[in-house]
This record gives structure tokens, C-alpha cells and sequence, in this order.
């Protein structure tokens, strides 16, 4: 048994949380609203993320940080890529031992262009600070909560956490592979969700499965060409933290990116469905930084721009899509 700390109270860490527990480990979740650290503690449920599902009845979790991080030198991430910086610069004032972050969050920083693990690595002060490393792929947490099998992947440049992160999580119901390509999967996780608001978009319009299965595709293409050129593998692209977490979140009736792109192309602004959804839909912010970081780069992403238009400069959808479909001739 090891003890384990989850930051976040989320849909995401709650589900990771129950797999630790499910697996005889320790846990104690933080979370900074009391009334799901009470209702966790309480009733073992979750409701405003996890409606109608009861957790292992171990679950415990408390709002006090400083509680959280003497429990355990072990830690889950948990928190949108929004409030990453802010978790870390809280680990500084509160923590007195070295930490190992496992890092669960799907986004890019604008502007800065950084991955998760980097932000951590800035942020975190060295005498807190042990290794990072990241869990990502197809993966949601409604699934994994009522414990559906699923697979994902462990990426870190440290091969102890890349070690130590499997054998924690590893059950009957949820398989981890290793990754030794940190960048290829924080990048997979992060660029697969504007492909998504782009298909929910497409969906929400009518459009059919052609149109879906189009933009998966060379929305693949543009997360590798963009990936590789940030340093990472291609072959990784075609793994569970590419093409595989690509899939299920297109595909899925889970999936908060595909619902936030639907409600667009339904007719409704992109105000009123983030208000609509109520939980973190990261493709959006992650659409600007890709957007900025492919006008840098000179990398081409016409997927990323056309979606960019959309959100941020209330260009018709209609449009785009003509735009799109209508780009130089071109080999695939
Ligand atoms: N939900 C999933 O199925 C799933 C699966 C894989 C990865 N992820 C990723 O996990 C991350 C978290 O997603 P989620 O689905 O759990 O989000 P969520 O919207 O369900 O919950 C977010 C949680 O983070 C907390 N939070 C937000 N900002 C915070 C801050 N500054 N300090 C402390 N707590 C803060 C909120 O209070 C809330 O409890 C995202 O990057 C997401 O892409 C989610
Ligand atoms: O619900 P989404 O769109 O945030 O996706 C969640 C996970 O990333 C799916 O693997």
C-alpha cells in the first residue's frame, strides 16, 4: 500500500482517486471547494461531477493543502491547465518535503507556449521538487469511475516515475502503458481537443460521418506536424495519447470538448455553451495557443485557424467550413 495525494476534486481526479483506492492504496484527495471535500468524505459521491455513481468507501479528501501534501510525497495533479501555476506556487508555501508530480491535465499555456510539465518544473522550487511525468489518453471519467476497462499511457523523462505511476494505477479495469516521449504525449492530450470542438461543430451543423472522419484524420496530420516540431515522436501520434484519445474524445457522448463544438454549431455563442457545460472544456484556451504557436512556428494548421476564427473572432461557420474545403489543391 502506498499513501497517495490527488489535487483536484474534479470529474478527473475523483475517478483517479477511486482507482487508487479500488487498488488498496491510500488516498486523500484536496479539493478548495468544502462542500465536495464534505460530501467525499460523506457520502462518497460526487455529484455535480460524477452524478449517480458511489466511490470505494475509502474515499477521503480534505480542503486544508497543507494536510494534503504532509499525507503523501506522491502527488496527482488534477486541476485544468488554467490553474496549474497557481496549484504549484500553493505547493511552495505549503509543502516541506520533495515531491513527485503525476500530472493529469490536457492543455497548452498561450502565449508562452508551455506544456504542463514544464509550467510545473518552472513553478515548483527545487527544494520541492523530486520529478514530473504525465498520465494521459483515452480516458473518460465517467467510464472509469464505473470502472469500464481503459487504457492509457505514463510519459515522464524519469524512468523510476514512469515505473512507479504503472504499478500504482494498473488493475483490472485500467491498463497503463509507458511512454519515454514526455513532450509527443502531453502534446497528443492537449491538441486532440480542438479536433474535437471542431467535430462537435461539424455534427452540431448536420454535417454527416464523412465530415467527421475528415477532420480526424487531418486533424491528426496537424497534430503531428505541429508535435514534431516541438521535439516529439510521430510514432507517438499513433498511440493512446494521440490517435487513441483522439478517438474517444470525437467519438464520445462523455466527451466536454465534442458537446462544447456541438452546442456552436447548434447556433449557441461560445459564452453560452461554456456556461452551459459547467465543467473545464480545455480545447478553447488550447485552440489560441495552438493557433499563435503555428503562426510562430510556420507550421500549417488550417483546422486550428479555421476553428480559431470560430471562437475568437465570431467568423460564420459556414464560411469556414466553404474556407476549408476549399484550400489550394493539395497532396494528402
Ligand atoms: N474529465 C475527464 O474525463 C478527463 C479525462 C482525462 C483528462 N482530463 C483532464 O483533467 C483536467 C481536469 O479536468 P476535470 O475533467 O477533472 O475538470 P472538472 O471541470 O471536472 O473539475 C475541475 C476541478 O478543478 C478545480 N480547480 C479549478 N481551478 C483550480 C485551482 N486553481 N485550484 C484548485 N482547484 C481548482 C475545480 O474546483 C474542480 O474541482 C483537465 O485538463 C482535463 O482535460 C479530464
Ligand atoms: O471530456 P473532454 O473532451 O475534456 O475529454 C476528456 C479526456 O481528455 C478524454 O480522454
Amino acid at each position: 500500500m502506498t499513501t497517495i495525494t490527488v489535487l483536484g476534486t474534479g470529474s478527473w481526479g475523483t475517478a483517479l482517486a477511486n482507482v487508487l483506492l479500488d487498488n488498496g492504496h491510500d488516498v486523500m484527495m484536496w479539493g478548495k471547494t468544502q462542500q465536495t471535500v464534505d460530501e467525499l468524505n460523506h457520502s462518497k459521491t460526487n455529484q455535480k461531477y460524477l452524478p449517480g455513481i458511489t466511490l470505494n468507501e475509502n474515499m477521503q479528501a480534505t480542503s486544508d493543502l497543507k494536510k494534503a501534501l504532509s499525507f503523501s510525497d506522491y502527488l496527482i495533479m488534477a486541476v485544468p491547465t488554467k490553474g496549474i501555476r497557481e496549484v504549484c506556487q500553493k505547493i511552495n508555501r505549503e509543502a516541506d518535503s520533495k515531491k513527485v508530480i503525476v500530472h493529469v491535465s490536457k492543455g497548452i499555456e498561450p502565449q508562452t507556449f508551455k506544456r504542463i510539465s514544464q509550467m510545473i518544473e518552472e513553478e515548483i522550487h527545487e527544494d520541492f521538487f523530486t520529478g514530473v511525468g504525465v498520465l494521459s489518453g483515452p480516458s473518460h471519467a465517467e467510464e472509469v469511475a464505473l470502472r469500464q476497462p481503459t487504457t492509457v499511457a505514463v510519459a515522464s523523462d524519469n524512468e523510476a516515475i514512469r515505473t512507479m505511476t504503472q504499478d500504482l494505477f494498473m488493475s483490472d479495469y485500467f491498463r497503463v502503458y509507458t511512454n519515454d516521449d514526455l513532450i509527443g504525449v502531453e502534446i497528443g492530450g492537449a491538441l486532440k481537443n480542438i479536433i474535437a470542438l471542431a467535430v462537435g461543430i461539424t455534427d452540431g451543423l448536420g454535417h454527416g460521418d464523412n465530415a467527421k472522419a475528415a477532420l480526424m484524420t487531418r486533424g491528426l496530420a496537424e497534430i503531428t506536424r505541429l508535435g514534431t516540431k516541438m521535439g516529439a515522436d510521430p510514432m507517438t501520434f499513433l498511440g493512446l495519447a494521440g490517435i487513441g484519445d483522439l478517438i474517444v474524445t470525437c467519438t464520445s457522448v462523455h466527451s466536454r470538448n465534442w458537446k462544447c463544438g456541438n452546442m456552436l454549431g447548434k447556433g449557441l455563442s461560445l459564452e453560452e455553451a461554456l456556461s452551459r457545460m459547467g465543467m473545464v472544456v480545455e480545447g478553447v484556451r488550447t485552440t489560441e495557443a495552438a493557433f499563435e504557436m503555428a503562426q510562430t512556428y510556420n507550421v500549417e494548421m488550417p483546422i486550428t485557424e479555421a476553428l480559431y476564427g470560430v471562437l475568437f473572432n465570431n467568423e460564420p461557420l459556414e464560411t469556414n467550413v466553404k474556407t476549408l474545403m476549399n484550400r489550394e489543391k493539395t497532396n494528402e
